[in-house]
């Protein structure tokens, strides 16, 4: 599907079963699409993992669009993922870059090699437990060793049947013979999820209601809230969702951008070295590094945007579905209820947008400055428009905090006896992440007083 564009031209229609479906990975579409007729496409599909997943769509990413999808993406940005709270947690995810930098250490005392996508994964899932439940998976203080990888797992599993092709989606009589065995998966994952979340309610519940402010973890608010049509609090149901929508958007997303970065470091140690020097240049060797410095890093926002480009976290975005019948630049009819798929993968390295584009150099992104959210759409990492991502300053800061903090403590190396050539640079079946998990070897490179 990845390769149709480049085959039929810029705007392909698809019969996918029963469903229509249009791909593309032109810029000029995709700023039609969601910028100047975002209020046709700000729709989503049904799906059956979504339908799972979601409570049958009471979160935001897979809402219908609507009253629902509207009063929840409000609660988000004006309760939830406020500056002040956001400025509140500051002092949480520090705490958590110093834990990483820890467990690094212990790993380097026992002479281990690091298996980074362990790591960088409990840095995300603890950076938004701390904030939406008041509580780390992860290291010491944590919920159990046990409760972590099984949470672990279940969130990944999600993610990946969440973006995994199911036929019966599209072939819905197969539905009953679930082929590919996704429904049982979900079933199992969803069952069990259901009984954390149940317990972590139960928990704040009893701990009772304290005023609103921005010390409140995003379920205390959300426990705070009235509900819909005049209900006096949000159903259950609607708060397991989001807290799930937000756990499975914001986990994977930033560890999967942070080991991809490395990987692509590793590769290319000139430009280690000069985001190496951009950090010491503003941190220096007698502190680490606090979230006020991450604008100062230019150079690594450049190296970021290159990641986001080459290896975005999905190879499309969400689908977006037509709530009409529209007209896309001026000659291709999209019937209601078609299927939108924007190619992220491709539309990073389309031709017509990126000189050399196969290659990894963040300097394009210094001799042209380009936006994250680019107004021309040649990279859409966090997508645009009504359904843009409402956590992508959160989303970047972790990542940059996680990454500097990595790049500052120590100096990294393949495992004994293998070179940066062994690191296969290649994403796994069906999703976009790196095949193998990345394993390097830390030293560290600041006094000791620091770790
Ligand atoms: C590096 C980190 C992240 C990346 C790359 C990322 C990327 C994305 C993308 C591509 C979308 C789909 C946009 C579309 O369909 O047009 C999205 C949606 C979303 N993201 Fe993120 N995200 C990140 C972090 C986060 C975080 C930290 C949160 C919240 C804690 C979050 C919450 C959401 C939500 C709720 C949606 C659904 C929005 C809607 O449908 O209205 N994301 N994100």
């Amino acid at each position: 599907m990845m390769n149709l564009t480049k085959i039929y031209g810029p705007v392909v229609y698809l019969q996918l079963g029963n469903v229509p479906a249009v791909v593309t990975d032109d810029p000029s579409f995709v700023k039609e699409i969601l910028k100047k007729q975002d209020h046709v496409f700000a729709s989503r599909p049904k799906n059956i993992a979504s339908e799972y997943f979601t409570y049958r769509n009471k979160d935001i990413a897979f809402a219908p669009y609507g009253s629902h999808w509207r009063k929840m993406r409000k609660i988000c940005t004006m309760e939830l993922l406020t500056p002040k709270r956001l400025d509140y947690f500051q002092q949480g995810r520090i705490e958590e870059a110093q834990c990483l930098v820890r467990s690094i250490m212990e790993d380097h005392k026992l002479n281990k090699p690091i298996n980074l996508r362990d790591k960088l994964g409990a840095l995300s899932s603890n950076n938004l437990t701390r904030m939406l439940l008041g509580k780390r998976f992860f290291g010491p203080g944590n919920a159990g060793p046990e409760d972590a990888a099984e949470y672990k797992k279940m969130i990944y599993e999600a993610f990946s049947l969440v973006n995994s092709f199911n036929m019966a989606d599209y072939l819905p009589f197969l539905r009953p013979l679930d082929l590919q065995g996704h429904e049982r998966r979900m079933q199992k994952i969803m069952k069990r999820s259901d009984e954390i979340y149940e317990a972590i309610l139960a928990e704040h519940r009893k701990r009772g209601r304290k005023g609103l402010n921005e010390t409140n973890t995003f379920i205390d608010v959300l426990l705070s809230l009235p509900g819909e049509n005049g209900q006096e609090c949000l159903c259950d149901e609607t708060i397991k969702a989001i807290i799930g929508d937000m756990v499975a958007a914001g986990t994977d997303t930033s560890s999967i951008t942070s080991e991809w970065t490395l990987a692509e470091l590793m590769q290319h140690p000139e430009i280690m070295h000069k985001v190496r020097n951009e950090i010491d240049g503003v941190v220096g060797y007698e502190r680490v590094v606090e979230e006020s410095d991450l604008d100062q890093f230019q150079y690594l926002r450049a190296v970021l945007k290159e990641v986001f480009r080459l290896h975005p976290v999905g190879a499309f975005l969400i689908p977006h579905v037509a709530i009409d019948d529209a007209e896309i630049a001026g000659r291709y009819h999209i019937p209601k209820n078609t299927r939108i798929l924007i190619n992220t993968y491709s539309l990073g390295r389309n031709p017509a947008s990126w000189n050399r584009p196969l290659e990894f150099r963040p300097d394009r992104f210094l001799e042209k400055h380009v936006d994250l959210f680019d107004p021309e759409y040649r990279i859409v990492p966090f997508g645009a428009g009504r359904r843009g991502c409402p956590g992508a300053s959160l989303g970047t800061s972790m990542v940059l905090l996680g990454l500097s903090r990595l790049i500052h403590s120590f100096e990294w190396s393949p495992p004994h006896g293998k070179s940066v050539k062994d690191i296969p640079m290649i994403q796994a079946f069906n999703s976009m992440i790196l095949d193998e998990p990345l394993h390097l070897i830390a030293t560290p490179r600041l006094k000791a007083s620091l770790y």
